[in-house]
């Protein structure tokens, strides 16, 4: 066979693919693409062959020299199978992509390489409103993780501070998942009781006990054949940790009032902000639990170690809060958030440019309307006004914005009306939480924006009608 049928024969090979997929010899050179490849990225150019890593990426030399991993680096070294996560350029912006390349010989034992593409649809390189986003290499590292363990049935354990996506890392792993179009399933274990954990989680029988007027489905029955997620795990309580470890053990669950058990069938991601081994080290979390959930453990970047994510995630957040207004955010602006130490991490920068969208005087966020946001810090101003009235102003407030620059904007006179008015902190809080249930209907969403747990947020609620 002539080199020029062989390469005939690959383009069938190729077709058999349902990705974008492209042949590439020794040299980079992609010499020939699937029809999915054309269609998605537009054909090669025969007079011109191309360089992968130029088609790819628009560099001018191969990706481990740009600091990147080479598949065909690896696939060269090992002669067998690589496979790595990179972002390429297409016709439609940046996209994360997942790459497979295979070695292959030609009949003059020439060395070339199959390189499939799957595009990777759960998480976005381009500013999008309801995704996960990022470009940065710890971003993309969490992706290759996800990506891996999301086709497997194995216990996830998520751990990061908070705000810093570990729901939406669940989300993404159930995405990714064969069992992706059966339900995910969140418990948010904070704030679980003896009588709540039992009937949350396993559901209970009309009449098993004083106020059960109908038989409850239980999240571990929701969940069947999907995911259940437990958020924030290492806050369960010590002596309700062996239930736990009873239904991951046997996969058997018994609804309260029921006399029979019944079967469990649930892919497991936990997750928690908590150092779980220091827990287990001191006694307050079982070892035998933690070895239960932590098969694959990921760590969730925070968001300092990801700054260069920082403008893309303020579009993403800019688009996700007001979709239909055209607001940016100038160059100052960004530059002074980029600054910012950020503990509460994705959703702490979330509420700041949720602050700047209110107070900013146009579509152009400049870094005075950031200055303030940063600094608006509710609590603490109006704490501050609360220990000046009492005569007691050495507390360490946050003052960037002093009274008069304050007043010279709308919040600064709400502020003031609100200091007047001489509430308690907690009177204010009720206050707030019960302005943001007007504004927004979905209590997930204000609990987002209060920058609690949703459980956190019930929890509130109910004391003020305590
Ligand atoms: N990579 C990301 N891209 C865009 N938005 C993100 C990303 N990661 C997190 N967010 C947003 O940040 C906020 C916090 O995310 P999430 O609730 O998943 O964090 P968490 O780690 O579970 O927080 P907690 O531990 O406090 O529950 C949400 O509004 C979420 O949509």
């Amino acid at each position: 066979m002539t080199n020029a049928n062989w390469l005939e024969t690959m383009r069938t090979v190729l077709d058999s693919y349902n990705d974008p997929a492209v042949l590439v010899d020794a040299d980079y050179n992609v010499v020939v693409s699937n029809s999915h490849y054309d269609f998605r990225f537009g054909g090669l150019d025969d007079n011109r062959p191309a360089k992968c890593y130029f088609l790819s990426h628009g560099y001018n030399r191969p990706c481990d020299l740009e600091g990147e991993t080479c598949p065909m680096h690896e696939a060269r070294e090992t002669g067998k199978r690589a496979s790595v996560l990179h972002i390429h350029n297409t016709p439609q912006g940046k996209e994360h992509v997942g790459i497979e390349t295979i070695p292959i010989v030609d009949e003059a034992q020439r060395t070339y390489f199959i390189e499939v593409m799957k595009p990777i649809l759960e998480v976005s390189a381009e500013p999008i409103a309801n995704k996960m986003i990022g470009r940065s290499k710890a971003f993309n590292r969490l992706v290759d993780l996800i990506q891996r363990v999301g086709k497997t049935n194995t216990n996830v354990l998520l751990m990061g501070a908070s705000g810093t996506g570990k729901e939406l890392a669940a989300q993404a792993i159930h995405s990714v998942s064969s069992r992706a179009s059966k339900p995910f399933v969140t418990v948010e274990c904070s704030g679980l009781t003896d009588t709540l954990f039992e009937s949350e989680l396993f559901g209970h029988m009309k009449g098993a006990f004083t106020g059960a007027t109908y038989t409850r489905t239980g999240l571990v029955q929701s969940a069947h054949g999907g995911t259940l997620f437990l958020d924030e795990v290492g806050d369960i309580p010590l002596h309700l940790q062996v239930k736990l470890l009873r239904l991951i053990e046997t996969k058997t669950f018994r609804p309260v009032g029921d006399s029979k058990p019944a079967a469990a069938d649930f892919r497991l991601v936990c997750a928690t902000h908590k150092d779980l081994i220091s827990m287990v080290e001191r006694g307050e979390f079982r070892e035998d639990l933690y070895h239960r959930i932590s098969t694959f453990p990921i760590r969730l970047p925070a968001l300092s170690e990801r700054r260069e994510d920082l403008p893309l995630l303020v579009k993403s957040i800019l688009l996700r809060i007001a979709e239909n207004l055209p607001l940016s955010l100038t160059e100052e602006a960004l530059a002074l958030l980029c600054e910012q130490a950020f503990k509460g991490n994705i959703r702490e920068l979330k509420n700041i440019i949720e602050r700047a969208i209110v107070l900013r005087n146009d579509d152009q966020i400049d870094v005075d309307i950031i200055r303030q946001s940063l600094n608006l810090l509710p609590v603490q101003n109006i704490a501050a006004s609360g220990e000046q009235r009492d005569g007691n102003a050495n507390g360490s407030v946050n003052s960037g914005v002093d009274a008069a620059d304050m007043s010279k904007t709308s919040s600064g006179a709400f502020f003031q009306h609100l200091a007047e008015q001489k509430l308690t902190l907690e009177q204010l809080e009720q206050a707030y939480l019960h302005a943001l249930l007007q504004t927004y209907p979905d209590k997930a969403h204000v609990a987002d924006i209060a920058g609690c747990s949703l459980r956190t947020l019930y929890r509130k609620l109910d004391r003020n009608s305590e």
